[in-house]
């Protein structure tokens, strides 16, 4: 079961990006990176490794800082904002390494999520929060409702992201960023995955970075390819993996 639109979600953010820069010392990573997220859109981003998604999508969340180029969200200027003003802003992100609480239970993770995840609040008993109907809609909706007791330590891989999925949801974004949410997971937790995604309500505008270029294809309407730090190209699914300049680049690699 999706969440209500109606009752949990404003309309779908448009990202822009423009003229990103980024460097480490000498060494180049994103030059000139300009792109949009449509509201809505389910936009995918893939590149071989080392081609700057992560760096690109901690310029957007706000854990790195461009030395050129700005990040607005529905017209706003968030670039030199911090992570947390970002997320009150409407951006949410899970990241490549899981950032749960993982010697805590997966009722208290969820409780966390809803507060503003301050240790107070890690004091309470989590089973107060019981009464709470978003907590227990969105456990139900996550299929974690039967595991609220155990520990996240405990938990699959799979069941992780889908705990990490929910809690970044408690936050009402209008952007999502998953990175890489399919890496380490069984094809059936992919699966599992792949069909929550695909329930978000389109009033949350994803994007994906993700090795496994059969989910991206899958899953997204327009997917941009990031290659040696520059956008080589961005379109619709078809599009993009017949393009022989990408198949050299990135699809070719993946095949080999
Ligand atoms: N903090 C850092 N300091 C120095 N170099 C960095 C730093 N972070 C990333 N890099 C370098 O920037 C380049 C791009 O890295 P990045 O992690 O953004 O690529 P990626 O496309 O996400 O790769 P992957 O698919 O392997 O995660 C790499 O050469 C990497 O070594």
């Amino acid at each position: 079961m999706a969440l209500r639109p109606e009752e949990q979600y404003t309309e779908g953010g448009h990202l822009e990006v423009s003229g990103l820069k980024k460097a480490f010392k000498s060494a180049r990573v994103l030059e000139n990176v300009n792109f949009e997220v449509k509201p809505g859109e389910r936009h995918g981003m893939i590149g071989v490794n080392g081609a700057g998604k992560s760096t690109l999508f901690n310029l957007i969340a706000g854990d790195l800082k461009p030395d050129e180029g700005s990040v607005h969200l529905d017209g706003e200027e968030l670039t030199h904002l911090s992570v947390q003003d970002r997320v009150l802003r409407g951006l949410g992100r899970t990241y490549q390494v899981s950032s749960l609480a993982k010697p805590l239970t997966v009722g208290a993770n969820l409780v966390l999520s809803l507060g503003d995840g301050r240790l107070p609040s890690m004091l309470q008993p989590w089973h107060r929060a019981l009464d709470n109907q978003a907590l227990m809609e969105s456990a139900k909706q996550f299929e974690l409702d039967e595991w609220l007791d155990e520990t996240v330590d405990n938990l699959s891989h799979g069941m992780q992201r889908q705990l990490e999925l929910a809690m970044v949801l408690h936050r009402k974004p209008r952007l999502l960023l998953l990175d890489e949410p399919a890496a380490g997971l069984s094809p059936r937790e992919r699966d599992r995955l792949s069909a929550t995604i695909r329930e978000l309500p389109s009033e949350i505008s994803l994007l994906i970075i993700e090795h496994d270029v059969d989910m991206v294809l899958d899953l997204c309407d327009r997917i941009t390819v990031l290659h040696q730090g520059c956008i080589l190209t961005s379109g619709p699914p078809s599009v993009v993996a017949s393009d022989p300049q990408v198949r050299d680049a990135y699809l070719g690699y993946a095949d080999a």
